[in-house]
């Protein structure tokens, strides 16, 4: 067989699924056939996983019972509290407490069915998050309630209070949007990770590590700053061609496969708009609207080989921060949703698992001898 280079597998196909359709040229995504936007703001987020899991949308009392099973494994031990607490004192990032937390998730845990850790790995996630988020705010931790949805019940751990409908109502959409997108970096890592017949848990947490980096779930705390600094110095222009002029890149733009506006700028935008409005700091948002508007012509005049469009991450950070999740959080906020997708990626690879393991073609040294250590 012909071996051709690619690095970084771009165009290559390594996976069949039935969980998410992106048609890259077009901008369109659906979730297991349903549009994106659709999805997103009818959906709570118990559906969403239940439909990427089973393929269906689930009835009412489904929906309860999955519910009431996710809540059932929100607790963490001691020693995963003393892990976050530890973290946090040592100012370590929240993707890093997260990557922690979760490597430890297992602990006190008896059942070691490769399949059976899925509800535990999706429900820790956002205990472990907020659990953290209170230990760096020099506050003890909230226990999370079982009578609440996924989304609210982590706003309410975050600070202690029953989010407004509104707001969980916000973060709900965002975790619907970012649940599932093909073979992204994090989740083609978690497949690998499975395709060794390792656990979930390895597979969530080699999958946060990939999650965490600018190029993929990092952008939007970055893009948070930028829009805060435009917004002070009314110069969109100048910041756009300073960052290009540069060779930096501009966060919340650009995308392996979008030659289009990334779909979900579009459901997380009109989320984003409703908070803003409401919370009278309408003018932000129209800045970050005309931002982008700046920013996509100068970025075709920069790059005019290669669309470059606002992906997924400009409005998430404007939506988090709407519905008052704290910057620093953002990214492992995003790994609150995509473990879901995370997870239904691994059961896909495991029902016709074979190991992954490409090539590399060697350009190294050819054949050497040992030299003795007192003639080198
Ligand atoms: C959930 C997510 O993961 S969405 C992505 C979140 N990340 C970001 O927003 C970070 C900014 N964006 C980027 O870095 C990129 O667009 C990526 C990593 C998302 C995708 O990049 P790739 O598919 O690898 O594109 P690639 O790196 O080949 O870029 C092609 C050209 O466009 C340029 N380019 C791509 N994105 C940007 C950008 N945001 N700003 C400026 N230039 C860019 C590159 O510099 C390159 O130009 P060159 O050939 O002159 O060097
Ligand atoms: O698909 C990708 O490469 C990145 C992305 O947008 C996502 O993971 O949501």
């Amino acid at each position: 067989m012909a071996n051709t280079l690619n690095s970084d597998l771009e165009g290559i196909t390594v996976a069949e699924t039935r969980l998410s359709q992106i048609n890259g040229e077009k901008g369109e995504l659906l979730i297991r056939g349903l549009p994106i936007d659709e999805l997103a703001s009818n959906a709570s987020y118990e559906e969403t996983v239940f439909l990427l899991l089973n393929g269906r949308l689930p009835t009412s009392e489904e929906t309860d019972e999955f519910r009431g099973k996710l809540a059932s494994h929100r607790q963490i031990c001691d020693e995963v509290q003393a892990v976050l607490q530890r973290a946090a004192r040592e100012g370590k990032p929240a993707m890093d407490a997260l990557r922690m937390g979760v490597a430890a998730a297992n602990l006190g845990v008896e059942e070691q069915d490769l399949r059976k850790d899925i509800h535990r790995v999706i429900a820790v996630f956002p205990t472990i998050v907020a659990t953290y988020w209170r230990y760096q705010q020099g506050k003890e931790p909230v226990a999370p309630r079982d009578d609440l949805g996924h989304a609210t019940n982590f706003l309410y751990m975050l600070t202690g209070e029953r989010p407004s409908e509104a707001r969980a109502a916000g973060l709900e959409t965002y975790l619907n949007t970012v649940v599932e997108h093909g073979l992204n970096a994090s989740t083609f890592t978690a497949r690998v990770v499975v395709s060794t017949e390792s656990d979930l848990i390895s597979a969530a947490t080699a999958a946060v590590g990939a999650l965490k980096g600018p190029l993929h779930g990092g952008a939007p705390g970055p893009v948070l700053e930028m829009l805060q600094e435009v917004y002070e110095t009314g110069d969109a222009e100048k910041y756009v061609r300073e960052t290009l002029d540069a060779g930096e890149r501009l966060m919340g733009f650009g995308h392996r496969v979008y030659r289009a506006r990334d779909p979900r700028a579009a459901v997380l935008e009109s989320a984003a708009e409703s908070f803003h409005t409401e919370k009278g700091d309408g003018e932000f948002f129209e800045a970050a609207q005309e931002f982008e508007d700046v920013a996509t012509d100068l970025l075709a005049e920069y790059v005019p080989d290669r669309r470059l469009e606002t992906n997924v991450e400009f409005y998430t950070a404007i939506l988090l921060d709407g519905v008052g999740i704290p910057k620093d959080l953002f990214t492992a906020t995003f790994a609150i949703s995509r473990v879901s997708g995370w997870m239904a990626h691994a059961l896909e690879q495991l029902d016709d698992n074979r190991l992954i393991r490409p090539s590399s073609h060697y350009v190294g040294e050819t054949k050497r001898s040992w030299t003795p250590v007192e003639d080198r």
